[in-house]
């Protein structure tokens, strides 16, 4: 699913972002990206939607080498994953169907398919009694499932999370979590980074983290490690 051979990445103000990353990642694995303030995740992560490019070396996804990929195809990569962010960024003037159904409609899928599948994919995450609310109306952990719903709304084999407990208490993480575990068990690969302890320490899954651009630890069934 995800294959990063040699890769480093240097920004222009001379930032070595990654040094020399090499992992695997298969289809419907569960992983953690952890790592300290500025190790590199968030690059890490920009590399598979084509957001950065790689100063060497190569990122493939689901057979695609995305450091090759001409601009005109970054669409068609794009379609293979969706991303959930720590600050939800939905739509404050469109209900939760709206916001969810606004990511099929930018791909002009068919109205009869939109409305059936908002409903399925509001139902999965919980949300179906809300879908015609607007996000101002619902708490933190709703609006996040609404962002979830929408990233997984077009089918994509990789969801993609960045920090997306981070705004949310304790109770609220584990219930998204638990989200999160559910669209891992139909199949999609989930890459999350993290600097939830609590939630890495208890789901129990495989932990990568990022120390100074590099990879300092790739654990099956790992747990957040020692630092904060
Ligand atoms: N656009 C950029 N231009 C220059 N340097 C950058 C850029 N983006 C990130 N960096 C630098 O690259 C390094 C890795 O940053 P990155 O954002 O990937 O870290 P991170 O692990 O995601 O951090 P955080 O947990 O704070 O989000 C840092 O030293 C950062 O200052």
């Amino acid at each position: 699913m995800i294959d990063f051979k040699d890769v480093s990445k240097v920004y222009e103000n001379g930032s070595v972002a990654l040094s020399h990353v090499s992992l695997h990642i298969g289809k419907g694995e569960f992983v953690f990206v952890v790592g300290a303030s500025g190790a590199g995740k968030s690059t890490f992560i920009k590399m598979l939607s084509h957001e950065e490019l790689p100063s060497q070396g190569s990122v493939f996804v689901d057979g695609i080498e995305v450091n090759k990929l001409p601009k005109s195809r970054v669409p068609y990569l794009r379609r293979k994953m969706g991303i959930v962010f720590q600050d939800f960024r939905l739509l404050p003037n469109k209900t939760a169907a709206e916001n969810v159904a606004f990511a099929m409609e930018v791909i002009e899928s068919p109205r009869k398919v939109i409305k059936e599948r908002v409903r399925t994919v509001l139902d999965l995450v919980g949300l179906l009694s809300k879908a015609d609310d607007l996000p101002q109306n619902l708490s933190g952990g709703e609006q996040q499932r609404v962002a979830i719903a929408r990233a997984i709304v077009n089918r994509p084999l990789l969801l993609i999370a960045d920090e997306p407990t981070g705004n949310l208490d304790p109770d609220t993480s584990k219930d998204i979590m638990e989200t999160f575990k559910k669209i891992n068990h139909m199949g999609t690969t989930v890459l999350m980074v993290t600097h939830d302890k609590q939630m890495v320490d208890l789901m129990n899954k495989r932990v990568i983290e990022i120390v100074d651009g590099k990879i300092a630890r790739d654990e099956q069934k790992g747990g957040y490690g020692d630092e904060d």
